[in-house]
Parts: C-alpha cells; structure tokens; sequence
C-alpha cells in the first residue's frame, strides 16, 4: 500500500485497522439492491441520498452520543434511499455491532463503512454494501472486489483520482464513489468530483462523496454526473430528518 504523504491521522486509522484484523467465520449476505434503492428514490422524485452515521471523526468536533437506530430511522424519514455505518470504533465512534442493529431496524441498503485491507477485514459484519478504498487496497483490489462480491456483498469502490478509477473499472468495480476528502490532507474540495467524474464509463453508477453541506452542493454534483451522493457530517449536525429531507429534495 503507498501511504506516502498521507495524514497522521489516516495512518493512525490504518494502523488500527492492522492490528483490528479480521473477523471470524466467512460470512454470506443476502443484500438489499442498492440500485433498486436510488431507482425508487428517483422515481419518487427525491435525490438518492447515503446518509451516514457517523457519530465523529478526526475532522469533527465531539461526539453524537444519540442512539444510532433513531438517527438512521430519521435518516429514512428524512428520504435517505440508503445509509452508509461507520463500523469504525477507534476514530469514528463506530463498531459492527451497531450496523447490525440498523440493518435490523430499516429496509433500506446499509453500507459498511469502514477501512477494509485484506479479505479477513469483509467478515467481520454483514452488510448490502461494503466500502473498498482503491488507494488502500491497492494491487489486491480486483481479488477484494471479487472475494466480497462471493460473498454476497454489492462492493462500492472509492476513488480520489482518475488513474484510482481506471483501477477500480479494471477490477470490475460497478459502483465507483469519487471522494472529495483527500486523505492525504484531510482537506475537501467538490472540484475533485468535477475533474474525476469523467473518468468513470457509463454504466457505473457514480456516487459523490465527502463534503456536500448545502442543496446547491448536491445540484453540483448532480450536474457533475452523480447517480447519487453519501454525506455524514452535514446530516448528523442538527436535525437528521430536516436535513435530510432538505439534501435529498434539492432537485433543479
Ligand atoms: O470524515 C473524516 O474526517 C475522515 C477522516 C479520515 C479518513 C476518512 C474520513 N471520512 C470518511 C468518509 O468518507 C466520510 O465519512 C464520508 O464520505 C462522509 O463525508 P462528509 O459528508 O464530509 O462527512
């Protein structure tokens, strides 16, 4: 893995990551389809939105200390056609046990978020989705792709450049995210999707993450070619079902 130049707190994360390691028995998803979900939300005239839970991060102030299940329970009130859980504990405020609590308690696809680095790290907790990041997984990426999708699991393979999308297309990723947070900096930028964007074929489904905070970021990034967007932090400050009912009507 090339982690040259990469923020001491995303090293902290992947160390923790490391010495986490894997979980127990190879696992068998039988997963909700996130395609269905952002078609129904597009139907119903709403944005198909990933709301997170995401209690905290190295980039927030504080904690949510809510209960995950009624914050995702809102989140769905509030239009969410699918919601992405934190399962990291360490710098996240996240853990396994609370997305099989959310899974249990919503009908809509939930994503395992989560800093997954070798094929121990996708049995750890079933999910519909599970989140791949290309410059972390590096050369195993077509192999991990592969091994989650025997699985069950749909696989979301996140980008911060054109040449991490030609790698993800190249390991038969059909849900590409392109993140505006670089995790080399910890700095965001929406200009990165509008640059990377581009690059990703028709027929993957393109999903906008990091960063969107108002109705006018979601239209950008719709107008830059997003299927659909995963946002955390501007949900879980203040009323989760007021923001994203707010984010996930902002339609042109
Ligand atoms: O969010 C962080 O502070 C962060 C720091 C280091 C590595 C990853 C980080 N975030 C992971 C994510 O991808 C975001 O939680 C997700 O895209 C939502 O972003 P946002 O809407 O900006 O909260």
């Amino acid at each position: 893995m090339n982690t040259d130049g990469i923020a001491p707190e995303v090293r902290s994360i992947l160390d923790a990551a490391r010495s986490r390691g894997g979980g127990g028995d190879r696992l068998s998803v039988d997963p909700r389809s996130l395609a269905d979900a952002f078609a129904a939300a597009e139907a119903d005239g709403r944005v198909p939105l990933v709301a997170e839970v995401k209690p905290t991060s190295p980039t927030t102030e504080g904690e949510r200390t809510d209960d995950p299940v009624a914050l995702a329970r809102e989140m769905v009130a509030g239009g969410a056609a699918a919601l992405s859980v934190l399962t990291e504990p360490d710098h996240f405020g996240g853990s396994p046990e609370t997305l099989e609590r959310v899974r249990a308690a919503v009908d809509v696809p939930v994503l395992r978020k989560d800093f997954v680095l070798d094929e121990a790290g996708l049995d750890v907790v079933a999910a519909d989705v599970i989140l791949l990041i290309a410059r972390f997984v590096g050369d195993d990426l077509a192999d991990l792709v592969a091994a989650a999708r025997d699985r069950g699991f749909q696989v979301l393979v996140e980008t911060h450049t054109r040449e991490e999308v030609e790698a993800a297309v190249a390991a038969g990723a059909d849900v590409v995210g392109v993140n505006n947070r670089d995790l080399a900096e910890l700095d965001v930028d929406l200009g990165t999707f509008e640059r990377v964007a581009p690059a990703v074929p028709e027929g993957v489904t393109l999903i906008a993450e990091s960063g969107v905070t108002t109705t006018d970021d979601v239209r950008r990034m719709r107008r830059a070619g997003a299927d659909a967007l995963l946002v955390g932090s501007a949900i879980m400050d203040g009323n989760v079902r007021e923001n994203t009912h707010r984010l996930t009507h902002a339609r042109e």
